[in-house]
């Protein structure tokens, strides 16, 4: 079994991190090679895990590791950001992580002190604290960094980096004041996709998505205040990523081809230019 440990010297809010609840998840599932981000303050206690462990842990550090590529996409509810992604993912390689997904999926954790808040925002189509989107991101991008790290083992210092797609994020600007504080320039913003249609498109879709999605969001009544944000909070942000050159816009009221080959030449030229 190998157990891998990352220590986070950045992040305060995981300073309490339950490690006794980590330890008990392990003893149930020895086998698993399992990633979890502690902070600085928790070193103690990894020389704990150590010893539980005969030794046999590795230790990464976020600021040993090489520095991933991010880019953002944005665009309205039904956009067709999670499909665009998808395909970008297949054709390029790049790591999809969707802040939307990770929420719903920590919302369903059995005990999880954050479900109800989530749901709560979900449903009202309100952003939740940066805090908790943040982590998730992050827990996300470490576990696929450390498996890129562990592909060039045998070197002093990993030398692999990430591209990832941060789907749905950020949506506001506690979103983008979070992700400056706890991420900042540990990784490289490349680009921001963001995907426009009208708004009777985005309507349209996630009220047809909602017939078999069971998404508690995917209705008339959600679709308004989740419109609502949109306009107000996520669009004052792709202005600011503008300001920065960083952004490219695209009609994804065409079809998923026409959108997809349209990300294409995108990405294509963004690689040619990173050479
Ligand atoms: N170009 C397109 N033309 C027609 N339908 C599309 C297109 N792109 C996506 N869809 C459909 O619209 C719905 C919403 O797409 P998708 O889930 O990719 O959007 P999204 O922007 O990720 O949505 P959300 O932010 O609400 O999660 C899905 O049912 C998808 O199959
Ligand atoms: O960064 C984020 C991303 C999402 N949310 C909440 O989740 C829903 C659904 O997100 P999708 O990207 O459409 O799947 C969104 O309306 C927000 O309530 C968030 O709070 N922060």
């Amino acid at each position: 079994m190998s157990v891998i440990v990352i220590i986070k010297r950045w992040l305060s809010y995981s300073r309490n991190f339950p490690l006794n609840l980590y330890l008990k998840r392990l003893n149930q599932q020895p086998t698993v090679n399992y990633c979890h981000t502690v902070s600085f303050s928790n070193i103690q206690r990894i020389s704990l895990i150590n010893r539980f462990f005969n030794n046999n842990c590795k230790m990464y550090d976020w600021n040993n590791l090489p520095r991933p590529n991010v880019i953002f996409v944005l665009g309205g509810p039904g956009a067709g950001k999670g499909t665009q992604c998808n395909l970008i993912s297949k054709k390029f390689g790049h790591v999809h992580l969707s802040a939307g997904d990770l929420l719903r999926k920590e919302q369903n954790t059995a005990g999880s002190q954050y479900g109800e808040l989530i749901a709560e925002h979900i449903k009202n189509g309100t952003i939740v604290p940066v805090e908790i989107t943040c982590k998730l991101l992050m827990n996300a991008m470490l576990e696929n960094m450390i498996s890129l790290a562990k592909m060039v083992e045998g070197n002093d210092k990993p030398i692999a980096t990430g591209n990832f797609l941060i789907d749905g994020f950020p949506r506001n600007q506690d979103n983008l004041d979070g992700w400056q504080k706890f991420v900042g320039d540990k990784v490289n913003v490349q680009l921001v996709l963001v995907f426009e249609c009208p708004e009777e498109v985005y309507i349209a879709r996630c009220l047809k998505r909602g017939q078999h999605s069971g998404r508690a969001d995917d209705n008339p009544e959600s679709m308004k205040k989740r419109l609502d944000t949109h306009l107000n909070q996520t669009m004052p942000i792709v202005k600011y990523y503008e300001k920065l050159d960083l952004v490219k816009r695209i009609d994804s009221s065409r079809s998923i081809k026409e959108v997809h080959e349209e990300c294409c030449t995108i990405l294509q030229s963004l690689m040619a230019q990173a050479k």
